[in-house]
């Protein structure tokens, strides 16, 4: 998390947090979770967990009904009483009946028992009531507990970490207060919240209790560094976050809050129940997704106030946020001047409850009118760069074309056969992921286990075969990435690839898919004239979720068969022009071996629906580390093409900065000659 340095704070003292103390992934060496160690893992792989049959919540009515349990319909979950709690158990501490606390997912069938903490999947539920479930699958079901090594890890930790205000000289509370903003922020509050501090670390510590608000399961530990004029926040987790979640706040809710702010820091929530009173709590990795395992825990609240930061990005997630909570009870805290995220409002002495006061219901009808959508509009023309969408890292001439990658697209990718299609577009979704895009690959042709290692090799940028010794630390940091691999291979139908997307859009809130390739779901039909039918059929159906579900769809298309000494084009891309009239964007691998040498390719931007510029840039492939990314040495010219008369914008991109793009006339020897644009709109 980047956060601009607000005037007055002490840079020099920030900067000089970084010092030798600092271990792996910023713990200190005595505590780090440890050097890299090889364990055994049955799946190596973030394979998604697709449902065997998929079920609506018709579905799961239903089926209670037709076996007599009761329950309640909630927000976004059905409550019934758990077969999972045995009827001495049913009464908790308090006395009161603990019944209907068996919380099913409407979108998943999914289930939490609150009592028992057992889960599982609908079919597990099923087979337990209709008494299918042996005492072995039970013990599966109970919810697993942390690794025995995290939990020793996590009490160590927190043993460690001591109260800010025991802390011995006064002067190194006040700085820790400094660095972390935590000024205006009361003794009583960080006691209530129980938040710590890790003196060898210069971390905060912020606990996750186990629901009944006892047991310590996890931790978030917070470090900040300053650099340049920035403070840069490291975040840590025990267990690693894709192996535990939970809301920080949740020993301070009652059953009887029906209202909660929900916020993506856990400073956030700090400062909003100490200036407002209401029950926060903060999401376990703020912006980056809600995962459906906490559903049930926000089920009491008739309310939802979602305040997530003060870019477009949060609010991107908050709407997201709000459809999976039910977006009727739900309301967002829009960013803005006046609307810092809740901290930050804090410490400029503005008014919470006032802020809060103004958020916006999530929740309209299919028709809306430029009132409703009038804020929305201010929000792009505010954030210009942000709603140009998240930029490459290891492409700036990408960047410069398409300007970012953003959601609900639907890019198209195309190129000669062998050409170095996967391996390009690995890079390209791999540069996202690593700033924090969740996403999710359809590889049919390829073998998962094969892509991973093309794509950890390029994630490492070298070969990995020299070098075994540093496996693990890289494995370890690829398997932190929020990157999740669909199970298929070979043919597929469209219906089942799409609903897997559904389910991955829930579950893991991804917002870019890339399918590898499309030809993989055309079925077997031989005719001509059915496969273009059968293509344009599924790319209306990836044209409608990206669209739908807020996400990014890339897209592999083959290219028709053309003459090898030719350069495609968009009208190259097999099947009918429906694939470039639906897509956003069109891009082009140009393969001009035989002319350039090995290894020498083009990428041409040949349709960019958001702002027009298309245009083409050299790409030199590195055999060692896999990776297209213009190593710094190549003097790297982006072409931008105009789309009438042959003009182009020619742009140096060897590293100086500034430089202004001028007009000249098109040289055919310098790069491939490009096409025209497809000007063609589509009918949506
Ligand atoms: N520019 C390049 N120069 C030389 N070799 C390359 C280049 N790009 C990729 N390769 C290598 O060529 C092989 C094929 O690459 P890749 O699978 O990415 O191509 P593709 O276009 O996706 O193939 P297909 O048309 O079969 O889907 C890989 O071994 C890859 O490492």
């Amino acid at each position: 998390m980047w956060v601009l340095l607000r005037s007055g704070y002490p840079l020099r003292i920030l900067l000089s947090l970084r010092g030798p103390w600092m271990g792996w992934r910023g713990l200190p060496r005595s505590l780090a979770v440890g050097p890299p160690r090889r364990r055994y893992r049955k799946e190596a792989l973030a394979a998604l967990e697709v449902p065997v049959l998929p079920v609506t919540a018709t579905e799961i009515r239903q089926y209670l009904r037709a076996h007599g349990i009761p329950f309640q319909d909630g927000h976004s979950c059905v409550r019934a009483p758990s077969p999972f709690v045995g009827a001495s158990k049913l009464k908790d501490e308090t006395g009161a009946a603990t019944s209907f606390s068996l919380f099913i997912d409407k979108t998943t069938g999914r289930f939490l028992c609150m009592t028992s903490l057992a889960e599982g999947s609908w079919e597990d539920f099923q087979a337990s009531v209709e008494g299918r479930g042996d005492g072995a699958r039970e013990g599966v079901l109970l919810s697993e507990a942390p690794e025995a090594e995290d939990s020793e890890e996590v009490q160590r930790i927190w043993d460690r970490a001591v109260p800010l205000w025991e802390l011995p000289e006064p002067e190194e509370a006040q700085l820790a207060r400094v660095m972390f903003g935590l000024t205006k922020v009361t003794d009583d509050t960080l006691k209530r919240f129980s938040v710590r501090y890790l003196r060898p670390a210069h971390s905060l510590v912020f606990p996750w209790f186990s629901p009944g608000g006892l047991g310590l399961r996890g931790l978030k530990l917070l470090g900040a560094e300053g650099q340049g004029d920035r403070v840069h926040y490291m975040e840590t987790t025990i267990p690693q976050p894709g192996a535990f979640r939970n809301l920080f706040g949740l020993p301070l809710i009652s059953r009887r809050d029906v209202e909660v702010v929900l916020t993506s820091r856990e400073l956030d929530s700090l400062a909003l129940s100490q200036s407002t009173g209401l029950p926060t709590l903060a999401l376990p990795r703020g912006t980056a997704c809600l995962p459906p395992v906490l559903l049930p825990y926000l089920e009491q609240f008739r309310r939802i106030v979602l305040w997530l930061g003060d870019d477009l990005r949060s609010w991107e997630a908050a709407k997201l946020f709000a459809r999976k909570l039910n977006p009727k009870r739900c309301s967002l805290v829009r960013p803005g001047d006046q609307q810092p995220s809740p901290l930050e409002a804090l410490n400029q002495g503005l008014n919470l409850s006032r802020i809060l006061r103004t958020a916006l219901p999530a929740w309209h009808k299919s028709i809306v009118s430029f009132r409703q959508l009038r804020e929305e509009v201010l929000g792009e023309l505010s954030n210009v760069e942000q709603a140009a969408g998240v930029r490459w890292s290891r492409f700036p001439d990408l960047n410069r074309l398409l300007k970012g990658h953003r959601k609900g697209e639907l890019t198209v990718f195309t190129g000669p056969t062998g050409s170095g299609k996967t391996t390009f577009i690995s890079e390209y979704a791999l540069d996202l992921c690593t700033q924090g895009v969740n996403t999710l690959w359809g590889s049919f042709e390829i073998s998962n286990v094969r892509l991973a290692r093309v794509m950890l090799t390029q994630f490492a940028v070298g070969r990995l075969e020299e070098q075994l010794d540093k496996y693990d630390e890289w494995a370890d940091r690829f398997e932190d990435l929020p990157l999740y691999f669909m199970t298929f291979h070979g043919q597929q139908s469209i219906r089942t690839v799409i609903d897997t997307m559904q389910h991955a859009v829930y579950v893991y809130d991804i917002c870019h898919v890339v399918i590898d390739n499309l030809q993989f779901m055309m079925g077997h039909e031989q005719l001509s004239t059915d496969r273009i039918a059968a293509q344009d059929y599924i790319i209306g159906a990836f044209r409608k979720f990206a669209t739908d579900s807020s996400c990014h769809v890339t897209l592999v298309i083959h290219p028709r068969k053309e003459d090898d000494d030719k350069e495609l084009q968009t009208a190259s891309i097999f099947g009918s022009a429906k694939a470039s009239q639906e897509a956003d964007n069109v891009l082009i691998l140009q393969d001009r071996r035989l002319v350039t040498g090995p290894g020498k390719r083009y990428l041409q931007v040949s349709k960019n629906r958001f702002d027009g510029d298309v245009g083409v840039f050299p790409l030199e492939f590195n055999k060692s580390s896999l990776t297209f990314s213009i190593p710094p040495k190549s003097k790297a010219r982006l072409k931008k093409i105009k789309d009438d008369n042959g003009l182009v914008a020619k742009k140096p991109s060897s590293g100086k900065k500034g430089a202004v793009p001028q007009i000249s006339e098109t040289h055919s020897d310098q790069a491939p000659n490009p096409n025209k644009p497809d000007l063609s709109k589509p009918s949506r």
